[in-house]
């Protein structure tokens, strides 16, 4: 990809507040463009087609796969997820910044494929308070919360291969760290 623009990739446990983190830096910063992913993912009640993801069906995703559609993508917690190319390309390539909320496998495919990408990691301020937000979001079954609880070890003992962790305790706290971050004058 032409690297015209600015890729900025956000990961970190399930729960752990990325999605929150996100949606107060877009509101705060208008020239960052967040990208919509896919998933084979049932929509949560109040989730959007083309706002919060494009929902499509097994077969459907693999042919995105297949057909190079797909920028990263990876298997979570039963489902599939991953980053439509094409809108990110134009972006990049017209000077615009992009946000990718992805998780820990879709990362690593990014360091690959951008190794300019800026990489941060959320972590949470404990395992327990992550177990409570995962609850307390009432989205997910105690099967679907004990997995991304399993996935959400494994994410974070990776934490150290990123440029930037952070830990969203305070979310105010969270949120001018990584507005720190990102623009920094360096
Ligand atoms: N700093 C914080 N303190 C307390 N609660 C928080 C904080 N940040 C986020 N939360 C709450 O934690 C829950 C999970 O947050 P959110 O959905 O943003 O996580 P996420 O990392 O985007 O999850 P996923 O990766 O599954 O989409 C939400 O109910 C949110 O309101
Ligand atoms: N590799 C990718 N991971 C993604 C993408 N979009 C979202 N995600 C991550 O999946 C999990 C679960 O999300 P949820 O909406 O079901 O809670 C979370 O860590 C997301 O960040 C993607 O395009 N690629």
């Amino acid at each position: 990809m032409v690297s015209k623009g600015r890729l900025i990739v956000i990961t970190g446990p399930s729960g752990v507040g990325k999605g929150t983190l996100v949606r107060e830096l877009l509101q705060r910063h208008r020239e960052l463009h967040l990208s919509v992913s896919v998933t084979t993912r049932s929509p949560r009640p109040g989730e959007v087609e083309g706002k919060h993801y494009y929902f499509v069906d097994r077969s459907r995703f693999e042919e995105m796969v297949q057909n190079g559609e797909l920028l990263e993508w990876a298997e979570f917690a039963g489902n599939y997820y991953g980053t439509p190319l094409y809108p990110v390309q134009k972006r990049i390539e017209a000077g615009e910044s992009v946000l990718l909320e992805i998780e820990l496998i879709g990362a690593r495919q990014i360091r690959e494929r951008f190794p300019q990408a800026q990489q941060i990691f959320i972590q949470p301020p404990s395992m327990l308070e992550l177990e409570r937000r995962l609850r307390s979001r009432g989205q997910d079954s105690d099967e679907a919360i004990a997995r991304r609880l399993k996935r959400a070890a494994e994410e974070i003992n990776a934490a150290q291969e990123f440029d930037f962790e952070l830990v969203n305790d305070d979310l105010d706290e969270a949120l001018k760290q990584l507005e720190n971050v990102l623009f920094a004058v360096v």
